[in-house]
């Protein structure tokens, strides 16, 4: 059995930072161990313009560890009145690495997002022009649709007419949670691309419903039947190109989640390294963690791989924190349900 796995460092392509006490409590959870990750942009306000992100980015940096070698790639919150112009100038400055699109009320912070994709259009045809990605939130809100059927709704009914309308707008698929589309992504060509969270590889809707109902497994899109969790370990331990790592990494106070009405997103970032090296080790794909976490990203992206190194060792189960401090609350840490036995190497 291995008991080191050397790799090169990973990237987070779909990361979630939040904003002051929040963002101070979790950015050294990602930069510990990630080289770059993509900061989405629904804060409140959201991330709209190019000066937004520039302050955004201000503000994380600041909030860096000493000697942390982590780079924020930013992204821009795709609205209605969003001005081409601004979209292009700011990738030409290399301040922005993509658009996100979220369709408004889909999810946590949305509803600044798209309702008349029509209006959107300008945008993504210029994005399309200069190779920009968009990152998209896969779910139709249509109220009568199935919450467990609004990623395989959205693929049909938005994704692929938008793609068909826009010659060569490249589209990354975030957090995919069906067979539908990890099959669309694979079947979809060198334009589309997805991100596999850490969570949606370990739960199904079992692990959220049953014997009670578990808060912190709620997340967007939701996790779904024990079917799906397979195709999307299949695409993520296959080593192909164009599904790689996007943790969807969200932090919520406790009290926001543990809650009459809780709220969407599961906290990952502490502990993701190690959930995932079981889960490829559980799948037999160790060999193949380094493409997931390390390689298809940078490769969509048309970035090089980090040049630097972690080491994985295997040994007793890992201690992590059962949850962090951020201000006045706490944040609690994804657990897999199982113990996990690899750490990063100091
Ligand atoms: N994934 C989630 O459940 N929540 C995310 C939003 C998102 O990525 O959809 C959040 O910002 O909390
Ligand atoms: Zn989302
Ligand atoms: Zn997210």
């Amino acid at each position: 059995m291995t008991e080191r796995l050397t790799l090169r460092r990973p990237d987070d392509w779909h990361l979630h930072l939040r904003d002051g006490a929040m963002l101070a409590a979790v950015l050294p959870e990602s930069a510990r161990h990630f080289g770059r990750a993509i900061i989405m942009p629904n804060l409140v306000p959201p991330v709209v313009t190019a000066a937004d992100a520039r302050g955004y980015r201000d503000r994380i940096r600041a909030h860096l560890p000493e000697g942390s070698g982590f780079t924020p790639l930013m992204t821009l919150y795709l609205t209605e009145d969003t001005d081409p112009d601004d979209v292009a100038a700011a990738a030409a400055d290399g301040l922005v690495s993509a658009v996100k699109l979220y369709p408004a009320g889909a999810t946590t912070n949305s509803a600044s997002g798209v309702r008349d994709f029509d209006r959107v259009r300008p945008v993504l045809e210029r994005m399309a022009e200069i190779g920009l990605p968009l990152c998209v939130h896969g779910e139709v809100t249509d109220p009568a649709v199935d919450i467990f059927d609004r990623e395989a709704v959205f693929i049909d009914r938005v994704l692929d007419p938008v793609r068909r309308a826009t010659a060569g707008l490249r589209v990354v698929m975030e957090h995919v949670t069906t067979a539908d589309g990890v099959a669309y992504v694979r079947d979809g060509g060198a334009d589309i691309g997805a991100t596999i969270t850490t969570h949606h590889l370990v739960i199904n809707r079992n692990h959220l419903l049953v014997g009670g109902i578990r808060p912190h497994y709620y997340c967007l899109p939701v996790a779904k039947r024990e079917s799906h969790r397979l195709a999307l370990l299949e695409a993520a331990t296959a080593g192909a190109g164009r599904f790689f790592l996007g943790t969807d990494s969200a932090p919520h106070p406790d009290t926001a989640k543990e809650s009459a009405c809780g709220c969407a997103g599961c906290f990952t970032a502490t502990n993701t390294l190690s959930v995932l090296a079981e889960v490829f080790e559980r799948a037999d794909a160790l060999d193949r963690l380094e493409a997931f976490a390390s390689l298809n990203g940078p490769a969509f992206y048309g970035l090089p791989p980090n040049e630097d190194r972690i080491t994985l060792e295997r040994g007793a189960p890992v201690d992590y924190p059962r949850s962090i401090s951020a201000g006045d609350e706490t944040v609690t840490v994804f657990d897999p349900g199982f113990p996990l036995h690899w750490r990063v190497a100091a």
